[in-house]
């Protein structure tokens, strides 16, 4: 079909970002400024299983069919090295030495309904520690990233921003859109 080739370049309408957490959307917000176009939408959709990238992957194009247009969704999770990996509850995690942990957040775009959708990986290794910090986002107070004294929910806005998983996995979007140079149809009558 012609309009998936064309879709590379030329999409129909702003990216929309599909999330039904705001403590995310306003990250996400502080990071992109205006780098990207893009609106957000919030639907609640199903929390699938499996590998992270499948997940991100399925739940873009559940969002793409529901928005008829280019999506990014995101996917967070707490990772505990203890467990290989494994996402899970901070207790369980008391019955090991090995307290280190990564944030990982991926990131999917699809550019339409029916296209594959690309993913971006943003990794930040730290520890758990004993909550320390506002306690307004999620596991924030208990993951004190590498290299620092202070846990996500200590820090600064800006400076978690800076570092964190989801700002890494959003320069690889920004970094993508750059190079895609994508423009955006607002016209119906440019459309083939
Ligand atoms: O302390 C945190 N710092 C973060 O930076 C962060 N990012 C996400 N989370 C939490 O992790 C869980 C699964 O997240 P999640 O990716 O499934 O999100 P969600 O279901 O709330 O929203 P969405 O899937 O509609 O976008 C949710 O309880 C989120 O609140 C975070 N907690
Ligand atoms: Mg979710």
């Amino acid at each position: 079909m012609a309009a998936t080739v064309r879709a590379a370049a030329a999409l129909s309408q702003p990216v929309t970002f599909v999330t039904g957490n705001a403590k995310k959307l306003e990250e996400v917000r502080a990071i992109l400024g205006n780098s990207i176009p893009f609106r957000s939408l919030k639907i609640d959709l199903p929390e699938l299983q499996g590998e992270p990238e499948d997940i991100s992957k399925e739940k873009a194009r559940l969002a793409a069919k529901e928005v008829s247009g280019p999506v990014l969704v995101e996917d967070t999770c707490l990772c505990f090295n203890a467990l290989k990996g494994l996402p899970g509850l901070n207790n369980l995690l008391m019955a090991y030495e090995d307290k280190s942990a990564y944030a990982l957040c991926v990131f999917s775009l699809a550019l339409g309904p029916n296209a594959d959708p690309i993913t971006f990986l943003g990794k930040t290794p730290g520890k758990i520690v004993p909550s320390r910090g506002p306690n307004d986002f999620g596991w924030d107070p208990i993951f004190q990233p590498d290299g620092y004294d202070q846990t996500y929910a200590e820090m600064p806005k800006e400076e978690k921003n800076n570092i964190s998983h989801r700002s890494r996995a959003l320069a690889l979007v920004k970094s993508h859109f750059a190079e895609a140079k994508y423009t955006f149809e607002t016209e119906p009558s440019i459309q083939q």
